[in-house]
């Protein structure tokens, strides 16, 4: 784990003003999450030193790129990065292999072995292929594998999904959550997909109007009852598990989790094996009591962290489940009848999980 990003930027477009004050971790996937028009890229393009600010500072694996107070300020070209686009922009005369060898010789920097990010990004076969031979979501991997080729100490991503359609995005999201695992450089990634929230990021920063508006680990930010995520139909909170085990008689793999031990239908993984698990806050709901007869196969105790009243008769609920926070949605008329109050001791009865990776 490198040290942390420290990014503070203030730039005033008139209309528009980014202001920001952020630290983020040094490895792991950070999605800068927000409406549009919220300042996401802007702020990436002031990391990247693509946008000039006012003032500022910027501190990346222990460099200092940007420092406003002593008059310093790194040119792109100086900063260690990569820098994914919605579009892959590779150079059309040019294979595969040439564009990856293109930065590499135009910087003359060290790159990094290639065979390895090649693998990570299944393009291996694709070397001489010419860039209108590939898919869409080939073309952007042979970015990603670009942006990575020159071993950097940053990788910033642009919505990289945007500009393909849903067969193509979820053709390139295993890839994305492979080189999640692998990858020992944080990568700050711009979205506004939830679905690429819940898949990708460790870390997660909220914006509006140029602002931060809530930043922490996912599942934290995920489930801030103050936060228009956990107010949503399709609200949800990520948990991180290992399979423990298989009950093959049941179809059932049981997993690991910091709050417990969930029993899921049969995955076919090796115990051991890391999962992303999102949990719906729909699919969550609530008893005062460990029920002695349920159907319901996970049923966690839980301290009720906070309400906030919904439209339409639903009633958001923050749970704590052990370290973990957990969202549910019940009606309103339910939140009165059991008495809801933070801090009540209550049961988190999880009817559905689906896995992420
Ligand atoms: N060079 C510029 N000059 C003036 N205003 C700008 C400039 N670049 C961006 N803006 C404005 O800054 C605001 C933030 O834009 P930005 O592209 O950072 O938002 P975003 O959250 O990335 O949006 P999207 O999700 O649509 O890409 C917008 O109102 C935009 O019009």
């Amino acid at each position: 784990m490198t040290a942390p990003i420290r990014a503070e930027f203030d730039l005033d477009y008139g209309e528009f003003r980014l202001n920001v004050d952020l630290v983020l971790p040094g490895s792991g996937v950070s999605v800068l999450f927000g409406h549009s028009g919220s300042g996401k890229t802007t702020l990436l393009r002031c990391i990247a030193g693509l946008q000039k600010s006012s003032s500022g500072f910027l501190q990346i694996n222990g460099e200092v790129w940007q420092d406003s107070e002593r008059g310093l300020f790194l040119p792109t070209h100086q900063r260690s990065l990569g820098y994914v686009f919605q579009e892959a922009n590779l150079f059309p005369h040019l294979s595969v292999k040439g564009n990856l060898q293109f930065g590499l010789k135009r910087t003359g920097q060290a790159g990094v072995d290639l065979t390895h990010i090649l693998e990570l990004l299944g393009i291996d076969h694709l070397l001489a292929r010419m860039p209108d031979a590939l898919s869409g979501g080939e073309r952007q991997r042979v970015a990603i594998a670009r942006a990575l080729a020159l071993n950097p100490k940053v990788l910033l991503m642009d919505e990289p999904l945007a500009a393909l359609d849903f067969k193509r995005k979820q053709e390139i999201l295993p890839y994305l959550s492979r080189l999640h695992r692998e990858l020992k450089i944080p990568v700050v990634y711009v979205t506004h997909s939830q679905q690429e929230v819940a898949q990708l990021a460790d870390h997660l920063v909220i914006m509006a109007n140029g602002r931060v508006l809530a930043a922490g680990p996912l599942a934290e930010t995920q489930s801030r009852l103050d936060m228009p995520l956990a107010q949503d139909r399709e609200a949800a909170t990520v948990w991180q598990g290992l399979i423990q085990s298989h009950e093959s008689d049941y179809h059932l793999t049981r997993v690991e989790t910091a709050a417990g031990s969930l029993s899921l239908a049969a995955l076919p993984a090796a115990a051991g094996t890391p999962l992303r698990l999102q949990i719906q806050a729909r699919d969550v709901s609530i008893a005062l009591e460990k029920p002695a007869a349920t159907s319901i196969l996970n049923v966690l105790p839980a301290t009720v962290t906070g309400l906030a009243a919904e439209c339409d008769g639903l009633c958001v609920v923050g749970l704590q489940v052990g370290p973990l926070p957990l969202l549910a949605h019940v009606s309103q008329k339910s939140a009165v009848v059991l008495g809801l109050k933070t801090g009540m001791l209550v049961y988190a009865q999880i009817k559905g999980t689906s896995i992420l990776n």
